[in-house]
């Protein structure tokens, strides 16, 4: 079959995060004026490549706009006590006003004991069970607790591209916490007034609910599962998902996302993977950082 040629547009997350870099940048310094430090802290536990070099990411990004920044590292044996401990010093450390533990954790410790552990008001991942719950409840009033970041990350990638979810009908792949429920959570609040369709291993017949989607957000971490026969012809793509493969020429490992490059052909806006989702995902954790300050400044 003869190769199509890409005609969607560009959703691109490597400038729009550096233009909401640019802006937090200003935030941050308006805060020091008024002697308000904002300090991200991560806990890695292991050393996972991915997760490290995530990890190292944030710290880049912080010193980029200015916010301060903590490190902890604990190794991949580390016991459930030992990253306790290190929680309950970040909660109580002033220099600390957010932070993350960087997922996933090793097989021993339980997850959602750690996210419970951390002061909702320094959870910059937003992924608190307090914080979650707020995404519940009145779905017209204005959320002031940090929410997740890849789903804020989404809706802010397609807002500046001047594109409207409003009355839209979104099909998110993949029921994880951190992208695909919380999506559904935020987009049918009021205020995006969206239609979801939340799917995921056990849904029949994918492809049929894909082709009625104005907006398909595929978190997955399959790859190519989303293909071009399966696309609305002008359908806005979000490509979340994230696979690694080793690339025959280089001998490196790579990104591969959710989405096969040949939807670029059928679809309307495509954002990149990588470029597309990954860099907002880390200014939206910037934001939340920078947030959590104001808000705690009054
Ligand atoms: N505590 C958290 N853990 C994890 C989260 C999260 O939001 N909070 N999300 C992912 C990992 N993640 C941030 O932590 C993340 C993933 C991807 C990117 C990114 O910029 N990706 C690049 C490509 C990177 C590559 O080549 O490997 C891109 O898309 O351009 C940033 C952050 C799981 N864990």
């Amino acid at each position: 079959m003869a190769e199509q040629t890409p005609t969607a547009q560009v959703l691109d997350g490597k400038k729009t995060a550096a233009r909401i870099k640019e802006e937090l940048r200003e935030r941050v310094a308006a805060l020091k004026t008024r002697g308000i430090v904002p300090g991200l802290g991560t806990v890695l536990v292991g050393d996972d490549p991915g997760s490290t070099w995530y990890v190292n990411g944030k710290h880049a990004d912080c010193a980029e706009v200015g916010i301060e920044s903590i490190r902890r590292h604990l190794p991949a044996n580390a016991s459930q006590a030992e990253l306790e401990a290190v929680i309950d010093e970040l909660n109580e450390d002033p220099a600390c006003t957010g932070y993350i533990v960087q997922l996933p954790l090793p097989a021993q410790i339980d997850t959602d004991a750690i996210l419970e552990r951390i002061r909702p008001e320094k959870d910059a991942d937003g992924l608190h069970p307090m914080n979650l719950g707020r995404l519940m409840l009145n779905t017209s009033r204005e959320i002031t607790t940090p929410l997740p970041c890849t789903p804020r990350g989404v809706i802010e990638l397609v807002r500046r591209h001047g594109i409207s979810l409003d009355g839209a009908h979104v099909v998110v792949i993949g029921r994880g916490v951190t992208v695909g429920r919380s999506i559904g959570a935020l987009l049918t609040r009021r205020e995006h007034n969206a239609t979801v369709t939340l799917t995921h291993t056990g849904t029949r017949d994918l492809d049929s609910l894909l082709r009625q989607a104005d907006v398909i957000v595929a978190a997955a971490g399959s790859a190519g599962i989303v293909r071009p026969e399966a696309v609305k012809p002008g359908a806005v793509v979000l490509d979340v998902g994230v696979s690694r493969r080793i690339d025959p020429e280089t001998g490196r490992s790579r990104v591969v996302g959710d989405v096969d490059p040949a939807v670029a052909s059928v679809a309307g806006w495509i954002s990149p993977n990588p470029g597309g989702v990954g860099p907002m995902t880390r200014a939206l954790l910037l934001e939340n950082v920078v947030l959590t300050a104001e808000r705690a400044a009054g």
